[in-house]
């Protein structure tokens, strides 16, 4: 099939790649000028494991780049997959792709009704906010109809390609047979054992929300029966273990520490509150999941306060990236962290395997280091912020502290006699 994408981000890129290495013939567009000229020298604009590959293989060949939306003009299927943040208000900010989707009916204008693509939105928008992107679509179309779906993204940072390559559902949120087959054959060379959820438009994108609002609602239940586990003198990690033998809880997303971040489910949990406050309903344990979330840094250096008073001392943060495996900083913990340190007056070095320029652009203000051992030389404390596995294997390196204190929000370090380690829920 001809498959357009508008917005090369993340999601984007991957799904470019991978329809790609599906057998489809994908145009990937974008405003930004500098990823479509780096998709079209076979790299990845974003770094994720195995992507910079794929479009190596593919670019020039099956995938190519563009900002011109005309590409449309030959496309079977067009997804929107833009970003979509919230205000700060918690409302999603629909403005990228309502723009997106004007500009893009403009395009399906010169286009024969018979011969138009289906349009999937990948992007995460509130079932309410659906209608929007419709309104915008058809404000750029003028006259004639065209065909609006959704077909929400599962994939996660840092395994963006495999999760892609082999997803727990596939979800069509359809108004029609005719799309619904062109989702089915699009995906059809993925799809053998994957279980396929065949609704409407909206209910496909609250199974998308659910599914953010459920994961990340879990890791703050952990969080809070981990800060109870600390209280009592407890390790939660090995409380956790247990329960997630009990197949009803599952064993995953039960890590405890400093908490979610990201670009998905801060955002996301933030306009599924919005939407619902907007229809009147106030969404309680959600409320909560954020409430505990963003105490999560400050009692990571309230722990540190007790081992090391900050002012004027150097102190690490290990981890910049949200998560690791990704140089996404978007809604990284490290940020309340570094920003709690700053008022603290300490001063801070940040380390991170591959995010440091992506945090520097958002605080320049901090030294970065280029190794964990430079980054450790002379503090007097250090913080753990992202589980990268690097951190797991260092020991030397902290010797070289001036105070060997390691406050790990993580549970990723291995504590030494040497050292002074506490463990945020542990
Ligand atoms: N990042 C994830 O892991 C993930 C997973 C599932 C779903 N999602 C959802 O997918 C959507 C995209 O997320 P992302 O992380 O890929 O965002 P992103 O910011 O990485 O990428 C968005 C891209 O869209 C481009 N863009 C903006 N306006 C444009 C326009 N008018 N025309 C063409 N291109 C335009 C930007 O230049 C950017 O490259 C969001 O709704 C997000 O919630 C993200
Ligand atoms: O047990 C856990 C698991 C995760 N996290 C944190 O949760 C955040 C999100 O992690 P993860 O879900 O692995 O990455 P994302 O790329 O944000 O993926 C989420 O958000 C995407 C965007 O909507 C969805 O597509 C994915 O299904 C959903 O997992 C990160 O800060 C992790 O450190 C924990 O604190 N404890």
């Amino acid at each position: 099939m001809h498959i357009t994408v508008i917005g090369s981000g993340y999601v984007g890129t991957t799904l470019s790649a991978c329809l790609a290495a599906l057998g489809h013939e994908v145009t990937a567009i974008d405003i930004d000028t500098e990823i479509v000229e780096t998709i079209n020298r076979g790299r990845s604009p974003v770094s994720e494991p195995g992507l910079d590959e794929l479009v190596a293989t593919h670019s020039g060949d099956r995938l190519r780049a563009t900002t011109d939306y005309g590409a449309v003009e030959e496309s079977d299927v067009t997804f929107l997959a833009i970003g979509t943040p919230s205000y700060a208000d918690g409302r999603i900010d629909l403005g990228g792709i309502t723009s997106a989707a004007e500009a893009l009916g403009e395009s399906l204008a010169e286009i024969d009704a018979d011969d138009r693509p289906l349009i999937a939105v990948k992007s995460t928008i509130t079932p309410p906010g659906i209608s929007e992107v419709r309104s915008a679509l058809e404000a750029g179309l003028g006259d004639g109809e065209v065909e609006l779906a959704t077909n929400p993204e599962f994939l996660r940072e840092g395994s963006a390609v495999s999760d892609f390559q082999q997803p727990d559902k596939l979800v069509f949120g359809t108004d029609s047979a005719w799309a619904t087959e062109r989702l089915q054959e699009l995906y059809e060379p993925l799809a053998a054992d994957v279980p396929t959820i065949e609704t409407d438009p909206e209910t496909a994108m609250m199974i998308k929300y659910a599914n953010n609002a459920f994961l990340a609602t879990k890791i703050s239940l952990v969080n809070d029966l981990g800060n109870i586990c600390k209280e009592f003198g407890l390790d939660a990690y090995e409380v956790m273990d247990a329960i997630g033998l009990d197949d009803r809880i599952s064993e995953r997303f039960l890590r405890s520490g400093v908490g979610w971040g990201g670009s998905c489910f801060p955002k996301d949990v933030d306009a599924l509150i919005a939407a619902a406050r907007g229809e009147k309903y106030t969404p309680r344990i959600l409320e909560a999941a954020v409430d505990v979330n963003d105490r999560q840094p400050k009692r990571l250096l309230d722990l540190l306060d007790e081992h090391v008073d900050v002012a004027d001392k150097r102190i690490a943060v290990l981890g910049l990236s949200f998560k690791p495996r990704t140089d996404d900083v978007r809604n990284s913990r490290a940020i309340p962290v570094i920003t709690g340190l700053l008022e603290r007056g300490a001063r801070v070095v940040g380390y991170d395997p591959v995010a440091t320029e992506s945090m520097r652009e958002r605080i320049p203000e901090i030294e970065y280091a280029d190794s964990a051992a430079e980054a450790l030389d002379g503090a007097a404390g250090a913080v753990v912020v992202t589980d990268w596995e690097e951190f797991a294997s260092l020991d030397s390196e902290f010797e070289a502290m001036a105070e060997p204190i390691v406050v790990d929000g993580r549970r990723i370090v291995e504590p030494t006699d040497e050292l002074t380690y506490e463990g945020l829920t542990w």
